[in-house]
């Protein structure tokens, strides 16, 4: 009988697939036995997307693709009332409904040829959790994978610790559509995947959020659970170091290459967010008037089968007349951008972001400021804690103002006002700060590796 085996069932959507798969590569690359499932296209795309590791390391993981029932995968919606992504609500009704039996029949196997199987699964999918509770040797541990002080305000006393530090809890309910709280309620059973768990994974470091660590932490002690904040999952890549990732070189990153030093701003807002039409020109505009170098990502979110995408982009008339216009100031990407890469570069200046957790992790990572422009879910208020408590960016617009349409000169205002204004440095010296603190806790060996170390010796145990 083998010792422990590590099985992790990530949630179908890019932010959730990559970060368990970031964790379980650094496991695998610490020599434990790892299984990673997702269904078919889901691995395939977390395995095409990953960056900051090269194919030796993804061959240490063990993939399974998970057998689900079939799904419609329609484009976004840019023009919904919400800008939660509602277009992939088939995907995850598929995934509640058909993933448990292929996930327990998995658990069985592992179960039966090892001395305990440790099961990592997003907080989201409580059914996992309760697979693995029902295991006779099985350990379910939850990967939080959004700030740990997003969820404060839901523990007791946790709203007066928020005010106590001039911050408001911005619950994420406010922020997404009734038929996804309820799928979250009564088909994910998401509110189960704490209380059954063995402990808590988060995806944040002390650096970032010292105090909620601790505060959370107290809390779990008192049910006997344990908190390992072994963020930033994400790889932190050298600065100026030319190859990093696996694979051919971006040639944005080649451009970039002869961009001054913290000169460029880079624009993107993740895999789960489109931009109406009208907001699409006036951030065009907006970039096309304040004269700064830029990076713009120009893509919708992603389907629920990211390869059943023909790639044909909305915004083709305005990409033409774009691109004459702004000479060879800016580049758009309207495919997948290296974005890990982009924000470790050095003519990398600020970044405008959604402030989904992946992309606020990798920007305060690599020490670039924010230009926070939240669209749902946890965004608003990663919104806040980068901007109101971390003080590493400026807020373009609240969330609640999703309905209007940014007219281009105050998006020109806001981004001059990082890039060029006293204010701004102050800002930028401070993201500075912050990406150095991150870097130095885990060089020498501080709290997030600590954590990690810990976490494999009890699992290991
Ligand atoms: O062209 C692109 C676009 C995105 N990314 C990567 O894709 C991920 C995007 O994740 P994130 O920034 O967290 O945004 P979302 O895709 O919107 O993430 C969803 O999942 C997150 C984790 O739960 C939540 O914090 C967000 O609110 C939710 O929208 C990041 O790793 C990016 O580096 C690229 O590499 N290239």
């Amino acid at each position: 009988m083998e010792s422990v085996a590590v099985v992790a069932v990530p949630f179908p959507a890019q932010g959730h697939l990559n970060q368990l798969l970031h964790l379980s590569l650094q496991l695998a690359a610490r020599g434990l036995p790892v299984h990673y499932a997702a269904p078919a296209e889901h691995v395939r795309q977390a395995r095409a997307r990953v960056h900051g590791w090269g194919d030796d390391a993804i061959r240490r993981v063990e993939f399974h693709e998970l057998a689900i029932s079939e799904y419609a995968s329609p484009p976004p919606d840019p023009a919904a009332g919400s800008p939660f992504p509602s277009h992939l609500m088939p995907l995850w009704e598929a995934f509640t409904a058909s993933a448990p039996a292929p996930v327990a029949a998995l658990l069985r196997e592992a179960s039966a040829s090892h001395r305990r199987v440790v099961v990592l699964y997003d907080l989201m999918n409580g059914f996992v959790a309760e697979e693995a509770a029902r295991l006779p040797n099985g350990e379910g541990y939850g990967l939080h994978c959004t700030a740990v002080s997003s969820i404060i305000g839901r523990v007791e006393d946790g709203g007066r610790f928020l005010r106590e530090r001039g911050l408001e809890y911005l619950p994420i309910d406010r922020y997404v559509t009734e038929e996804f709280m309820e799928y979250i309620l009564k088909r994910t059973r998401a509110d189960q995947s704490m209380i059954v768990s063995a402990g808590l994974l988060a995806n944040s470091c002390r650096a970032l959020e010292g105090e909620f660590i601790d505060f959370l932490a107290q809390q779990m002690a008192a049910i006997g659970k344990k908190v390992f904040a072994i963020g930033p999952l994400n790889p932190l890549l050298d600065a100026g170091a030319p190859e990093q990732s696996s694979g051919i070189r971006h040639g944005c990153l080649r451009w970039l290459d002869e961009q001054p030093p913290e000169s460029v701003l880079y624009v993107s807002f993740g895999s789960m967010s489109s931009l109406r039409g009208e907001q699409i020109e006036e951030l065009a505009a907006a970039l096309r008037g304040s004269n700064q170098r830029f990076i713009w990502v120009l893509r919708d979110a992603d389907r629920a089968n990211v390869f059943a995408d023909d790639g044909e982009s909305r915004h083709a008339r305005l990409l033409a007349e774009f691109t004459k216009q702004i000479g060879g100031r800016g580049l758009v990407i309207t495919g997948w951008a290296p974005q890990l890469d982009i924000l470790a570069h050095p003519a990398t200046a600020a970044f405008v972001s959604h402030c989904g957790w992946n992309s606020t992790m990798e920007s305060l990572s690599h020490g670039k400021p924010i230009l926070a422009w939240p669209m749902h879910s946890d965004q608003p208020w990663d919104a806040e804690l980068v901007c109101g408590y971390l003080k590493a960016g400026f807020l373009v617009r609240p969330c609640e103002k999703h309905a209007e349409v940014i007219p281009a000169a105050t998006l020109q205002q806001v981004i001059e006002r990082m890039m060029a204004s006293d204010e701004g440095r102050a800002v930028r010296q401070r993201a500075t700060d912050v990406g150095e603190a991150v870097r130095e806790s885990v060089a020498a060996g501080g709290s997030p590796q600590k954590d990690l170390e810990d976490f494999v010796a009890h699992i290991t145990r």
